[in-house]
């Protein structure tokens, strides 16, 4: 395994009281995959990114059953140690917004020159050339190198971070919303761009976004965060054929797919719990169509409903039903 997380919770301390951000999740990307997170705002997703890569803010506090990095214990790994020997060597990130990142007032190549070079002590022509090799994996021809960031389009800049995340050949990409802000068209591009880069290199890839169709595109394995937990995970194929979670069903309804042209969106009224004051039961009851009593009265355990397919429902004997009834509009504004 690559990258394991068990019960990693993260809780901010603010003012206004704790905040759970995320509270108990599990989570196993093996080497080579491609994995994706998806879950609304606010659910934890960001905060389990930074967790992963130690920029969590001081307010926060980390801690988990299990915090592995291939054989390394993230939990303990001293901060300098994390930057100087994980930190885009071995795990890098191509953060939200990425595009907006880059210096305005500097030539793109020489931005990603300048990374390297922080990182490693080759000769700038050396760096040059790594950053001619990069552009080509990304699909961005060399000679813009030289241009500055105005000069190029959003989802240029986009590629051009994703160029400046691999200067190392990281055993793990971490991509946070990779896809957002930029319009339809564009992101159809990204993510075939990304679907190229995965075959030319080994790098696991952690896809991080609110939009399940980005996931159906690209990943390999998926997990379905909710309120700071993650309440399905199973390989693409199988959570898209046979979705087991309430949340999962309603997340599908909400996006549109380019298998199902002109289906009508449904999405889920209201919105996630407050984590400074979570349900005692299951965080996605308020706003389930299933929800039971019981729902409410506790926490459902995750349980492997398939091989290889976790979910955090009680009501998994009733799915075909679920799914049925999820599919009509009629369900989710009662
Ligand atoms: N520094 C912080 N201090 C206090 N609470 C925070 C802090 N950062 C995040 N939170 C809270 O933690 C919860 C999870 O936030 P997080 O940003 O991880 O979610 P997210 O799913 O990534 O959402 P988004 O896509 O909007 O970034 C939210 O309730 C958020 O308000």
């Amino acid at each position: 395994m690559l990258l394991e997380a068990r019960n990693l919770r993260v809780t901010y301390r603010s003012v206004h009281g704790d905040v759970r951000a995320v509270d108990g999740l599990d989570l196993a990307i093996s080497e080579s995959e491609v994995f994706g997170l998806v879950g609304e705002s606010g659910c934890g997703k960001s905060t389990v990114v930074k967790a992963l890569l130690r920029l969590l803010p001081p307010t926060a506090r980390i801690d988990a059953d299990v915090l592995r990095f291939r054989e390394h214990d993230l939990l303990t790994m001293v901060p300098a140690r994390f930057r100087r020997e994980i930190l885009m060597r071995e795990i890098a990130l191509v953060p939200q917004s990425a595009q907006n990142s880059l210096n305005p007032a500097q030539r793109v190549g020489a931005q990603i020159v300048e990374a390297i070079r922080a990182h490693s002590k080759v000769s700038t022509a050396k760096a040059r050339g790594r950053v001619a090799e990069l552009f080509d994996i990304v699909g961005l021809q060399s000679e813009l190198m030289n241009r500055f960031p105005h000069q190029f389009s959003g989802g240029m800049r986009q590629r051009a971070m994703i160029a400046m995340a691999l200067a190392f050949e990281p055993a793990l990409l971490v991509m946070d919303e990779p896809t957002t802000g930029l319009d339809v068209l564009v992101q159809e591009r990204l993510l075939g761009r990304i679907r190229e880069i995965r075959q030319r290199i080994k790098s696991s890839i952690l896809l991080i976004t609110h939009d399940i169709g980005v996931i159906a595109e690209t990943t390999d394995r998926v997990g379905v965060m909710y309120s700071g937990r993650m309440v399905e995970s199973a390989p693409t194929t199988a959570l898209f054929a046979a979705s087991q979670h309430p949340y999962t069903l309603g997340l599908k309804n909400a996006f549109p797919s380019i298998l199902e042209l002109g289906r009508e969106l449904i999405s889920i009224p209201g919105s996630p719990p407050d984590l400074s004051d979570p349900p005692k039961g299951c965080g996605f009851g308020e706003r389930c169509p299933f929800a039971i009593e019981t729902c409410h009265a506790r926490r459902p355990a995750t349980i492997e409903v398939e091989p290889d397919h976790m979910s955090a429902c009680i009501r998994t004997a009733d799915i075909e039903y679920m799914r049925a009834a999820a599919a009509k509009k009629v369900t989710w504004q009662s």
